[in-house]
Parts: structure tokens; sequence; C-alpha cells
């Protein structure tokens, strides 16, 4: 049994086009794991990080959260499931209230959910604080969202959910409405309470290069039209893709090295700038009308998301001639390395050492 099961989850929204956005997904996450979803905007990630963490209910399938479907929780174990999958958004100021003070931001989780009492809420709000990095003064719990920055905002929304003792975080785009210099701290910031408490995530970017720097260790689930198409260890995924989707998507980063750069050629562009676009296929293989390795089978039959060993799963008829990656991406979540600070090697093992930004708390 793992700790989050979604079993055969569908989607179609009421007010939508009619047309499903989650088609038969199945992701499992154990007890402190990292699993980020990536895909192009509006593959699906939102949908199915919002309901993970409850906000939306699936047309079809299951999401099960410590053995327990979570469609029939009821009672003390729903509240307890409710606070054990927190969420922290995108957007850092449109996800706090702008009408309540940051003590009243975080203070009733933690009365709700018995984590705290009258007495101690305040002490425990200023241990939040200092936890992620803000100012642990009374006088920081008077202020209101307008008055602080975007990073100290994000900071609050991270010390709100942490406040819970969730087990489970889905962090959607956290860090991409962030100026870069405050992305690495944001990042660092929850992989601490990774290791300090064993709380796993959810995590939802469009950019490999956070991916990288963030999931080290962990999984990525490559989403494309509502479907995964390729998940697997984040290393093996990012240096060896097994789906041609990855692929495209691995080799459309910008190469910041110019010596890098010119190994693509311009056909090699031309042909990927035309099939970036392009509906998916509604028979066969959902990536058809977009894949340089298309074939008649492909437009007949769907393929399934099948291991290839060392828990790497994809979805192609001919995932064994996805071709080798032209150059790796690197950590862009602030610079070109990994979380110990080890370069991420370039395909030819090329390129210069670049520090990472770290930015100091407070933002
Ligand atoms: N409330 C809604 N009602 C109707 N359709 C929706 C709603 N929310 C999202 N959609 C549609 O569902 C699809 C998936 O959207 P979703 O936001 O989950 O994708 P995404 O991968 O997270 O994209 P982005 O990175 O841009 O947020 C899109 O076609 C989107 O237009």
């Amino acid at each position: 049994m793992s700790l989050l099961e979604v079993t055969n989850v569908t989607h179609t929204y009421a007010t939508g086009s009619g047309r499903p956005v989650l088609h038969g997904i199945n992701l499992t996450a154990e007890p402190g794991d990292i699993v980020a979803l990536v895909g192009e905007s509006g593959c699906g990630k939102t949908t199915l990080g919002r309901m993970i963490a409850g906000l939306h209910e699936p047309t079809g399938g299951t999401i099960s959260f410590d053995g327990q479907d979570i469609a029939k929780l009821k009672g003390r174990q729903r509240k307890q499931w409710r606070r054990q999958v927190q969420m922290v958004h995108q957007d850092p100021y449109g996800s706090l209230n702008p009408g309540l003070t940051i003590g009243s931001t975080l203070a009733p989780g933690m009365l709700q959910h018995k984590l705290a009492n009258w007495r101690n809420v305040q002490d425990k709000m200023l241990e939040l604080l200092e936890q992620v990095g803000l100012d642990p003064t009374p006088e920081f719990l008077q202020r209101y969202p307008h008055q602080l920055s975007g990073g100290q905002r994000q900071r609050v929304s991270i010390a709100r959910a942490i406040s819970l003792d969730p087990k489970l975080i889905v962090a959607d785009e956290v860090t991409s409405m962030l100026d870069v210099s405050m992305r690495v701290a944001i990042l660092d910031l929850l992989l601490r309470f990774a290791r300090e408490r064993g709380i796993g995530y959810v995590f939802i970017s469009h950019d490999f290069g956070v991916v990288r720097y963030f999931a080290q260790g962990g999984r990525i689930a490559v989403m494309f039209f509502g479907h995964i198409v390729e998940e697997g260890p984040v290393e093996a995924l990012i240096t060896k893709p097994r789906h041609p989707y990855t692929h495209m998507l691995l080799q459309a980063i910008p190469v910041p090295d110019p010596k890098m750069a010119r190994k693509r050629t311009q056909t090699e562009e031309d042909a990927k700038g035309e099939r970036l676009i392009g509906e998916p296929a509604t028979t066969g293989c959902v990536f058809a009308n977009r894949c340089p390795l298309v074939q008649d089978v492909c437009r007949k039959q769907a393929p399934k998301l099948a291991d290839i060993g060392g828990g790497h799963r994809t979805a192609c008829h001919f995932s064994d001639q996805v071709p080798p990656l032209a150059h790796m991406v690197g950590t862009t979540a602030g610079g070109d390395h990994d979380r110990n600070g080890s370069k991420a090697a370039d395909a030819d093992g090329a390129g210069d050492a670049v520090p990472v930004a770290h930015h100091p708390a407070g933002d």
C-alpha cells in the first residue's frame, strides 16, 4: 500500500470543451517521495494536482491516501486527510487572503486541527516564521499580504502548509512567479522540510531545469494532453528519455552554451517548430500527429505505459529508437548545478562551472 495511489483517473470539466482533460492516469508515491509532473501548458498538471489535494473530484477512477479512497472518507478520517495533504500554489499574490493578517492566515488551521491552542498559538506561529526564514516577531504577524514581497508571501504560504504537519504537499509551479534569484531559496526551503520532516511532494513544473534540481533522486511523470506518456527516475528520464515527446521537450530547452547550440542543425529546429504544435491524435497513440518516429501501428493502436527496466515506463511502440540527446538539461533553478553543487554534465561533458544563486532569507 502506497501513501498515494492514483488509479485510472479521468476528468472532464462540466464547464469545458466536453473533452476529457485527464485520461486513465495511474501514479503512486511512497512516504517522502518526490514525484514531479512535467508537460506543456494545458496538459492537465494542475487539474491532477488539485485532485490529489482534494480540491476537485475526478469524473472517473480513484485516488487513495494511506490506503483509503478519499472520495469515501467521512468525519474524523476526512479531516485528518485534509490536514495531511496540503497545496502550495503558483501565485503567492492570489493564494493569501488580502484581508487577513499573517497571524490570521496561520492561526485558524492549527487551532482547528488542535495543533495549537489559544495560549501557545502565537509562539507556534513565531516558530513557523523562523523555520521559513521570515522575521519571527509579533509585528510581522500583524502585517497584511500586500505589505510583503512575492518571496515573503510564498514563504507564508509554505508556513501555512507546514503548520498542519502534512505528509504530502502538492507544489504547483511554486517558483514560476518569483525572481530567478529567489527560486533556489524557495526550493531549498521545501527540500529542507522533505529532509527534516519526511514530507513527500507532488511537484508540478513545466521547467525540466527546476525539476532536475528539486526532484533529484525522485521521479518524473511527463504528461501530454492528459496522458502520462513517460515516467521514471529523474536522472534516467532526463539523460536518456525513452519517449519522443520527452526527447522533444528536452531538446527544445534553450542552450546557453553556443558550442552546444551549434550542434543543432537548422533542419532539426524547423522540424521541432512544426512538431511542437498539432492536435493530439484521437485514435492510436495520442502523440502520433507530432511524432518523428510515427509508423502505421501508432495510428491504430495506443501504446501502453510499459516498464522498460529500472522503474522507467514509457508509452511508445518504438521507445528503443528514441535518439540520444544532443545536449543535457542543467538545473535552471539557479545555474547549472545539482543540489550538491556538482556540474550537470553536457552530453559531451563540456561546460563551465556556474555557481548556484542562493538568496538570503527575507527576499
Ligand atoms: N475550471 C476549468 N473549467 C474548464 N476547463 C478547465 C478548467 N481548468 C482547466 N481547464 C482546462 O483543462 C485543461 C488542463 O488544464 P490544467 O490547468 O490542468 O493544465 P496545466 O498543465 O496545469 O497547464 P498550466 O501549466 O497552463 O496551468 C486545459 O485545457 C484547461 O483549459
